[in-house]
């Protein structure tokens, strides 16, 4: 398969148009291999004519011409989208079929194509969109190296990716999927903490916002455990100690944790 396979996104929403935007303005997928198709065009039109992607109502023109396919619909319109597509025989030439939904196994899609489809489970995030993202994939049955080669090369240029077993993939959702928006909260609060104690909302938007990209790049980039990274900030009889304590009294550690698994439990039930 060539570089930039012909791609047809099914489901033009928050998350085919984050992918898609991190492919053609991030990493210079040819726009002409792109063809989305979604329920509501009319409502993604300005955004497809920036990129200068193909977007329809069509998934079944844009499936049949594909050599990947990236499925970006909900959970809930997987099946009805896959019975439909098999249907019109869309899937027979057999393109590598993507699916991101969370909470929807591989066994699921694999009793919803026709025999044989070659399936990537892919569990992406948010900040894809500007080459920042984590995306988790994990092969169907029979999918080849080539074939995971592909589906890695899609989502490479778009951040880290990292290959696991099906069996995390709802943990995955619940953590990095839904991560971005646990962390926006948080980078919320942090700007609240600095306007309560004086500092203009822009600035502390933005302190708190490049404070948090050096925290998470220390922990990358050193590879140190964030607890001995915390410790080198927090000078005895300091005001670190403080506020930490003060963090704790909260239960700033239970409540972020227990975040991560109820997101983790409401994951694997949306399939
Ligand atoms: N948002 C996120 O951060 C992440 C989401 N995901 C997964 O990505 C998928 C999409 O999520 P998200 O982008 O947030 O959802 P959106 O609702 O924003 O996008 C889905 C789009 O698909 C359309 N659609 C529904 N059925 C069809 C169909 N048969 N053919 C074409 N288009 C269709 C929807 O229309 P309509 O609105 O009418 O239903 C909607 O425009 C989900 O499965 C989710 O689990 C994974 C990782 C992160
Ligand atoms: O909230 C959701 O269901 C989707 C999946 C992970 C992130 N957003």
């Amino acid at each position: 398969m060539n570089q930039h396979p012909k791609l047809a996104i099914i489901g033009f929403g928050t998350m085919g148009q984050a992918i898609c935007a991190g492919l053609v303005e991030a990493s210079g997928y040819p726009a002409q291999q792109i063809q989305a198709a979604d329920c509501h065009p009319a409502h993604a039109k300005v955004r497809a004519e920036a990129l200068g992607i193909g977007l329809s109502k069509d998934a079944e023109a844009a499936v049949k011409a594909a050599e990947v396919v990236l499925l970006c619909v909900k959970p809930k319109d997987l099946k009805d989208l896959l019975a439909g597509l098999t249907a019109a025989g869309a899937l027979d030439h057999k393109p590598l079929v993507v699916s991101i939904a969370a909470g929807t196994t591989l066994a699921f899609l694999d009793a919803h194509t026709p025999e044989g489809t070659p399936l990537v489970r892919a569990m992406p995030n948010t900040p894809c969109s500007i080459r920042k993202g984590m995306t988790v994939l994990a092969p169907g049955k029979g999918v080849s190296e080539a074939q995971l080669a592909t589906a890695r090369a899609l989502f490479e240029p778009l951040g880290r990716v990292m290959d696991l077993d099906e069996k995390h993939m709802d943990a995955v959702t619940g953590l990095s999927a839904s991560g971005p928006a646990f962390v926006f909260v948080i980078l919320e609060s942090l700007a609240e903490g600095g306007v309560q104690c004086g500092l203009p909302r822009a600035v502390a938007v933005e302190l708190a916002a490049q404070m948090t990209l050096g925290a998470a790049s220390m922990v990358l980039e050193t590879g140190r455990h964030p607890a001995a990274l915390k410790d080198e900030v927090t000078t005895p009889a300091g005001c670190t100690i403080a506020g930490l304590l003060a963090l704790e009294d909260g239960r700033i550690r239970s409540v972020v944790a227990r975040g991560i698994e109820r997101a983790t439990q409401v994951a694997a039930g949306l399939g």
